[in-house]
């Protein structure tokens, strides 16, 4: 909904958000095997238009569906992908991000890993 979309700052705030992201994945031993040879720019303006919408904010994610943008990875299993989370929450706690917002965020992430780990 808008005051979600808004407690992050807007498209602004999911831009500025997403720089520390990439930072802290790239710092993260667990994670920056697997960001350090991505198209750190490309995935960077994906997940700022994948967690607006999700957000309810004014974008349309056009990017792959999960599943295709991870399976030609090495395997992703649920230690990546709670090592992905912890680097998020991280840097929403940065940004100020209120919990209550940070929580909608993650509900709507969590289900993915489905089609994410393998
Ligand atoms: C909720 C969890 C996750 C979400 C929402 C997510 C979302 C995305 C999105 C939107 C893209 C870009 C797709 C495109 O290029 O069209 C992407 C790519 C990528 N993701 Fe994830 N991802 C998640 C978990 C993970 C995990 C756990 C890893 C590994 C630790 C990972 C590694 C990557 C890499 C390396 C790429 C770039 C692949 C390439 O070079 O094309 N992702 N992800």
């Amino acid at each position: 909904d808008e005051a979600t979309f808004q407690a992050f700052g807007g498209k602004a705030g999911l831009q500025s958000l997403m720089e520390d992201f990439m930072t802290n994945l790239l710092a993260d031993p667990r994670t920056r095997p697997f960001f350090e040879k991505a198209n750190q720019t490309r995935v960077k303006a994906q997940l700022v238009d994948q967690f607006c919408q999700a957000l309810g904010g004014p974008c349309q994610y056009k990017g792959l569906d999960m599943k295709s943008a991870h399976q030609g990875l090495p395997s992703i299993t649920r230690e990546h992908f709670n090592a992905l989370v912890e680097d998020l929450q991280d840097a929403m706690d940065k940004h100020k991000v209120p919990f209550s917002a940070q929580n909608k965020l993650l509900a709507e992430l969590a289900p993915l890993h489905r089609d994410i780990e393998h």
